[in-house]
């Protein structure tokens, strides 16, 4: 069958057309709707204004001096009444806004600019960079706020800069928390992963991914500290270590007025009110960002996509195996080559071994598919095949890798980015996660295609047009501008290959690419996997559960267990007629392996045995039919051999063939 004729069979959903609207307008639209946001909103642009315009519409002149009218309750000529040396207190007010809410900017930005690099150096780098400024910051936070100021002022001089200073050091912890938490969160996704995958530096995957993503939640915070720098600061104002006189500024006003604070109340009453109002709108504002930004408070509008995402992760597998793929013809180097690889996670109780001496090889145009239970470390191998082990948390203890006859374990970091963005592409299970959703498809292909590369924008652009059509996006031109929201799941999952295939990679990696797709648009994507794989010639490592998939499509297959590769060879050879007794299980437990319907799927009986605590011998021993409490199988883990066309690691393999 043609990809048309098997696109035809299977129509794909359409995606939504929706155009997305202008983002700012989005966002004024959800917080004017909220009535907590409408208020805020409207306050604090009133401030605003006040700040820009108040000295303007001073009615008096608010420094001048004049001891016959001291200390005047509010009046028609004096709407707030005078102070103490018979200032008008409205024109003091009005002009005192500037400097109240320049103190609340200035302090917000000393802390943002300080707090969130540290807070995203702390989650990027993690290890003991981590753990020293985490340290730092707890002690700061263990000082309570205004003693910190106090102690800032105090060092520094009384004086409005130095307040900002003091206000803005006293909420670097809250940002650098914060930043280091949300950016924790946003690399875990999988589109950091594709986007390192491209060979991106550190400096372009933070200001392309996570600052974009993070945004929301800073703003949040922004405005909420806003209004409690701005107490923080009244506080030292109040303490007469804030803006100098004559200058006014609400605090300082708010201190000035406290040895009347019996004869003259309304001294205070103002200064205070403004204070309070400008800390209560900043704070509703914080409220409706929050709301809008903050996951948990939109669960109920996430409910009906996560069963719908749950659904398709659980429908049933493909249909049976209709025939084995055949092996595409191709020129016979290998574009991997991996030779005893050992691999370990660095646990607190010292190395843990996943991955126990590892070999194979997949040439160019073929796929190798790596199938075994859950645990069984497949997934930490593909990811050290594609260099993508974080080696903080993974150690190489042994063996080589080559990809396109190029080592590709111990380079240096800038060398491994190299080599990874010209050979390796890498196609997520879950494509929703695997694209950032405030970036258009447009601009994450450019991302891609740019990637070490000089090209111009036309030709980025043209670029990023041929990739979707690649991928029998139809009408890309329009789609480039869409976002991903905008796309159905098998869409999405076409523009993680679209991504994936812009440096004309030597080898895809595939870790259950469709596992969160339904079966309808599983096949699809296959069939699309293969056509590309068909007129490129790149080599695909796939990783999955589902044999029948494997049977389909891959050519080759390595079953493994317990971080070894119990057997290994052409797909015709080894399910057909499978001599481990271990991928003998694997083939009975596939649906329709055999039983009629509604017969019940064999399952395999035991556990497969935790990382660390392998049997002696054979890892399979305690699970296998075979093994009958036979001596060879506990005197000594099996080595590999050739049995009947394939590699295999048992001692009575052979007993599989009579
Ligand atoms: N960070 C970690 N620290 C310690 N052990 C880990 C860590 N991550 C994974 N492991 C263990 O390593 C083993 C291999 O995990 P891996 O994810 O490679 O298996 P897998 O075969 O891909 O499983 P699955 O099919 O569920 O993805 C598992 O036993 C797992 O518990």
């Amino acid at each position: 069958m043609s990809l048309a004729q098997d696109m035809a069979a299977v129509p794909e959903r359409a995606e939504s057309t929706t155009a997305k609207p202008n983002p700012a307008w989005t966002l004024l639209r959800r917080i004017l709707v909220q009535p907590k946001g409408a208020v805020g909103l409207t306050l604090v642009v009133l401030y605003l204004v006040l700040a820009v315009i108040g000295p303007a519409l001073a009615p008096q002149d608010a420094f001048r001096q004049n001891f016959a009218q001291t200390l005047r309750p509010p009046s028609a000529a004096h709407w707030f009444g005078t102070d103490q040396l018979g200032r008008d207190v409205f024109s003091r007010i009005l002009i005192g806004a500037r400097a109240t809410l320049g103190i609340g900017v200035g302090g917000v930005t000393v802390a943002f600019l300080i707090g969130v690099p540290l807070g995203i150096l702390a989650a990027w780098r993690r290890g003991w960079i981590e753990a020293v400024l985490m340290r730092a910051i707890d002690v700061m936070l263990s000082f309570p706020d205004i003693v910190f100021a106090l102690a800032v002022v105090a060092i520094l001089g009384a004086n409005t800069q130095n307040v900002i200073i003091a206000v803005g050091v006293v909420s670097i912890p809250v940002f650098a928390r914060t930043a280091r938490a949300v950016t924790l969160s946003v690399l875990a996704e999988p589109y950091i992963e594709g986007s390192v995958a491209l060979g991106a530096s550190p400096a372009r995957v933070i200001m392309r991914h996570v600052l974009p993503n993070i945004s929301g939640t800073l703003l949040t915070l922004s405005t909420l500290l806003f209004a409690s720098t701005l107490l923080s600061a009244s506080g030292l104002g109040f303490l007469g270590l804030g803006t100098q006189p004559p200058f006014p500024e609400w605090g300082t006003m708010l201190g000035d007025s406290r040895s009347y604070i019996r004869s003259h109340p309304y001294l205070a009453t103002f200064p205070g009110l403004f204070l309070a109002v400008s800390a209560l709108a900043f704070n509703l504002l914080g409220d409706a960002l929050r709301t809008i930004y903050d996951p948990t408070s939109r669960r109920a509008a996430r409910r009906l996509p996560m069963l719908n995402f749950l659904r398709r992760r659980t429908a049933a597998s493909a249909p049976p195996a209709a025939g084995l793929a055949a092996a595409p013809a191709g020129p016979d180097a290998p574009v991997v080559a991996v030779e005893g690889l050992h691999l370990a996670f660095r646990t607190g109780e010292g190395l843990l071994e996943v991955v126990r001496g590892v070999d194979l090889t997949i040439c160019a145009g073929r796929t190798l598919a790596i199938v075994g239970e859950s645990g069984s470390g497949k997934s930490t191998l593909l990811r050290a095949i594609g260099t993508l082990a974080n080696p903080q948390e993974v150690a190489i203890t042994a063996g080589t890798v080559a990809i396109g006859g190029e080592p590709a374990l111990g380079l240096p970091a800038a060398a491994v980015r190299d080599l990874r963005r010209r050979k390796i592409g890498i196609v997520f299970q879950d494509a929703a996660s695997a694209l950032n959703p405030v970036l258009t498809v447009g601009a994450q292909l450019a991302e891609a295609v740019r990637a070490g590369s000089r090209l111009g924008p036309q030709a980025v652009r043209q670029r990023c047009i041929a990739l979707l059509r690649d991928v029998n996006i139809a009408d890309p031109e329009r789609r480039l501008e869409m976002y991903p929201h905008q796309f159905s799941g098998g869409m999405k999952q076409r523009i993680v290959i679209a991504i994936a295939l812009a440096q004309n990679p030597e080898l895809l990696l595939a870790d259950e690419p469709t596992s969160a797709l339904d079966v309808t648009i599983q096949q699809q994507i296959l069939v699309l996997l293969r056509e590309i794989q068909r007129k490129r010639g790149m080599a695909i490592l796939l990783v999955t559960h589902d044999l029948n998939l494997v049977a389909r499509f891959a050519d080759d297959v390595a079953v493994m267990y317990a971080g070894r590769l119990v057997e290994s060879g052409a797909i015709a050879t080894v399910l057909e007629q499978p001599l481990h007794p271990y991928t003998q299980a694997l083939r009975a437990s596939a649906p329709g392996a055999g039983e009629g319907r509604g017969q019940p799927l064999r399952s395999i009986p035991g556990e497969p045995p935790l990382v660390g605590q392998l049997p002696s011998g054979c890892a399979f021993r305690p699970r296998c039919p075979r093994s009958a409490n036979r001596a060879e199988c506990a005197a000594q883990e099996p080595p590999e051999r050739m049995v009947a066309s394939r590699q295999v690691a048992c001692v009575f393999a052979e007993e599989a063939l009579s």
